[in-house]
């Protein structure tokens, strides 16, 4: 669902921008501190409801202004135009509208606008927390399977009331074995799709990365979160005297996590940074590819790319973006950096960033 219009209010210094991107290739140039990631990060923003960069929303409303706001048009799946919009308040409140009407949250917004973020800091997925992690694979399944939020939202809570439970202490295992069946039955499920589509995934990320770079060896495992031998039931029977003991539940599917391993073990211990940049490019890629090929276009915001890749890379990276045919945001500091041939059927619009203004580059007036 391209984005075939965007509105951007004070959002950091972007005080007011507005164009009207390719639903192809958007290369967006311009010198440190002008603005051009604050662009990526309004799209961020009505995708996520959140930015990429900071969890504080003070941070990138515009500095002496109440609330920020991101306005885009989409295209929906029959070519309609669909308005959405996003206006954060520096009081923290959210409003979300989707064609005029208030939604309930942003998960609406989500569903409607699949984003996926390639940027300097995309090596943190695997250096990062197994949080990250399930945060990556959460997303993908989010968009993947439409029962999962439901069940993943009644686990959560679950979890929440047996981990409150458990720190307030004095609780009895058989008292504690009636709150678990709700825990088992929705962890299971979670479980269960996590587990499809990780296996789903894979054959997509195997075949991006061997595009990207056919030397490099590396292996997708998901674990669970507990032994993998067992049942959530099992596990969570056996381990109720421990999570009285700690006050915590320790094992199910909030320890799940994806590991990525090479010949030599974690791929974060063998591999080199930008090959491990490589590997988190082809696991976003692929997340995109099987979004497509379910019928669910997406866009991909790729932020700084000559930080992201040498130049060989950043040529193979663009033409496996290119051969998606889904919308792209590129930012770059100079054009050198972001030369690269695309097909003459490709749409692709230069746009420059000077001191918060956007504007499109004589290099954007292509012919279609
Ligand atoms: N809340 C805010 N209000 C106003 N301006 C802000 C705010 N937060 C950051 N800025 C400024 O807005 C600009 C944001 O730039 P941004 O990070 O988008 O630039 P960029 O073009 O991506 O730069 P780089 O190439 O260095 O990554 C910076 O000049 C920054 O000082």
């Amino acid at each position: 669902m391209p984005l075939v219009r965007l509105d951007i209010s004070h959002v950091r210094n972007l005080a007011s921008v507005r164009f009207e991107p390719s639903s192809q290739v958007n290369i967006i140039i311009g010198e440190n501190g002008s603005g051009k990631t604050s662009v990526l990060e309004a799209i961020h923003l009505l995708s996520f409801g959140r930015s990429f960069r900071s969890h504080k929303h003070k941070t990138y409303i515009q500095h002496e202004q109440d609330s920020c706001l991101v306005f885009a048009q989409l295209h929906n799946e029959h070519g309609r135009p669909t308005p959405v919009g996003l206006q954060r308040h520096r009081d923290g409140q959210i409003e979300v509208r989707i064609q005029g009407e208030r939604a309930q949250s942003v998960i609406e917004l989500a569903e409607r606008l699949p984003v996926q973020l390639i940027n300097p800091d995309a090596f943190r997925l695997l250096e990062g927390s197994p949080s990250v992690r399930r945060q990556f694979i959460d997303w993908g399944v989010f968009h993947f399977d439409g029962s999962f939020i439901r069940a993943w939202r009644g686990w959560q809570k679950a979890l929440k009331q047996r981990n409150t439970l458990l720190r307030r202490g004095k609780i009895s295992p058989s008292l504690l074995a009636a709150f678990d069946q709700e825990l088992i039955r929705l962890g299971e499920q979670v479980n269960g799709s996590r587990k499809a589509y990780v296996e789903r995934l894979t054959p997509y990320f195997l075949q991006v990365l061997s595009v990207l770079n056919a030397e490099l060896a590396v292996s997708l495992q998901f674990y669970q979160g507990w032994d993998s031998q067992k049942t959530l039931q099992m596990a969570v029977e056996a381990g109720r005297e421990r999570d009285i003991e700690l006050g915590y539940t320790h094992s199910g599917p909030q320890r799940a996590d994806l590991r990525v391993k090479s010949a030599g073990g974690d791929a974060l211990d063998t591999l080199s940074r930008g090959q491990q940049k490589l590997v988190v490019s082809a696991l976003k890629i692929a997340q995109g590819q099987l979004l497509i090929e379910m019928g669910r276009p997406l866009v991909f915001l790729v932020d700084d790319l000559p930080a992201e890749l040498d130049a060989n890379h950043r040529q193979k990276l663009c033409r496996l973006l290119e051969s998606l045919n889904s919308q792209i945001f590129i930012t770059s500091v100079g054009p050198d950096t972001t030369d690269f041939t695309w097909a003459d059927t490709t749409d692709v619009r230069h746009f420059s960033m000077n001191n918060g203004e956007l504007s499109l580059s004589s290099k954007g007036f292509q012919e279609s």
